[in-house]
């Protein structure tokens, strides 16, 4: 599932241009990219990077920073608006303007919201530790290992991992807020984004102020598990979220059809209220050319939501929910991404570390040319 694509589309990231066009460049003649004026394959340790923090850019300052050490060699003391243009048409051509005036837009629309909507709990929007999780969890988080995290969290089938993690009162006020944002934005008229293609209710945590309070759980909370569950498929690089609120019930979204989610990591906790049935379904993990594969029938398990408790998988590990039929059912979801493995991933073919079709047809060929190298000992034998 994509925040704005079909359902098995999880690309949502600009792809650079093969032909090395400047794509909607809006003034090429500043710069020239021709083969002279190439950046350089490794850093020029000792140049100190300029600081871009005061300009107004499209892109990160940081990004200028370190991109400078790469500048060709006659670029380096050049003036520092010549190496903005630069540096910025090298940028653009990695980032069409329609990805741009996308950010941007969305950027507005975030900001419109936070100026406007009067938060209900505001206690909610920073991290107060003890307030917001279990103490059991807590301290395996604190002892920091892999005994610690295994004594507080289990593993029902292979890669699926839950645990204690939210006390009621969070999940209470968490809940409500929800329920105050929806409310406000039923009064203004305001038109929201939901959280993806699939689900119609529900709200953008990141837009209506939560996003330094979602870092947090992820790099302070998150990433520690993942680094050690999650190692192959870029758990210990986790460097940005979607989080939002999904809703089922009557007149709400009901079920969840079988999808991935656009993220290396998923963190997916009930907050209540009170529901019956609602299960998680999954059904194995599977690489972008798999995704449509039968399953193994141990790949095949469900998973009844608690509230409070955590459930935390691979973002490629098929998944759906089964209708809520009585009460209403409200989770917590946070898709965590790594910009680093998605990279290092358009480079490889064979995912069989952790596509489970991958794996089979791995196997499969291993066991026929084991076959084959029997068969030929035979032959020579008789
Ligand atoms: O309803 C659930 O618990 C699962 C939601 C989900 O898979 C998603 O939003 O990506
Ligand atoms: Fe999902």
């Amino acid at each position: 599932m994509s925040q704005n694509g079909s359902c098995w589309d999880r690309r949502n990231q600009p792809l650079p241009t093969s032909d090395g066009r400047l794509d909607n460049f809006s003034n090429p003649s500043l710069v020239s990219l021709s083969d002279s004026r190439k950046l350089c394959t490794s850093p020029k340790i000792d140049h100190k990077p300029e600081n871009y923090d005061d300009l107004q850019l499209e892109f990160s300052p940081f990004l200028f920073s370190s991109l400078e050490q790469y500048l060709p060699p006659d670029m380096l003391d050049a003036p520092r608006d010549a190496k903005v243009q630069y540096m910025k048409a090298i940028l653009y051509r990695y980032s069409p303007e329609s990805e741009r005036t996308r950010v941007q837009r969305h950027k507005e629309y975030k900001q419109r919201i936070i100026l406007n909507y009067p938060p209900l709990h505001k206690e909610i929007y920073t991290i107060h530790a003890e307030n917001f999780f279990t103490p059991s969890f807590l301290k395996a988080i604190r002892d920091n290992t892999e005994e610690s995290f295994r004594s507080v969290i289990a593993e029902p089938s292979t890669g699926i991992y839950t645990f204690e993690m939210l006390q009621p009162q969070f999940c209470e006020m968490l809940v409500s807020e929800v329920d105050h944002f929806e409310r406000w934005v039923h009064e203004t008229k305001c038109r929201i984004m939901r959280p993806n293609t699939m689900n119609h209710y529900g709200a953008v945590l990141d837009d209506l102020g939560m996003e330094t309070m979602l870092d947090k759980l992820m790099n302070d909370y998150i990433i520690p598990l993942a680094r050690v569950f999650f190692a192959g498929v870029g758990g210990p690089t986790l460097d940005s979220h979607h989080g939002f609120v999904v809703e089922y019930g009557i007149h709400r979204d009901t079920e969840l059809g079988l999808h991935v989610d656009d993220s290396e990591v998923t963190l997916n906790i009930c907050l209540g209220k009170q529901f019956t049935e609602g299960q998680l379904f999954f059904r194995g993990v599977r690489c972008d050319e798999h995704v449509n594969t039968q399953p193994l029938s141990e790949e095949i398990f469900d998973y009844s939501h608690v509230p409070g408790r955590a459930v935390l998988h691979n973002g490629r590990h098929r998944h759906g929910a089964r209708a809520t039929t009585s009460g209403q059912r409200i989770n917590l979801i946070l898709w965590c991404r790594s910009s680093s493995f998605r990279e290092m991933k358009k480079y490889l073919k064979d995912f069989s570390s952790w596509c489970g079709e991958c794996r089979r047809k791995k196997k499969e060929r291993e066991r026929l040319s084991i076959a084959a190298t029997k068969q030929e000992l035979l032959k020579r034998e008789s």
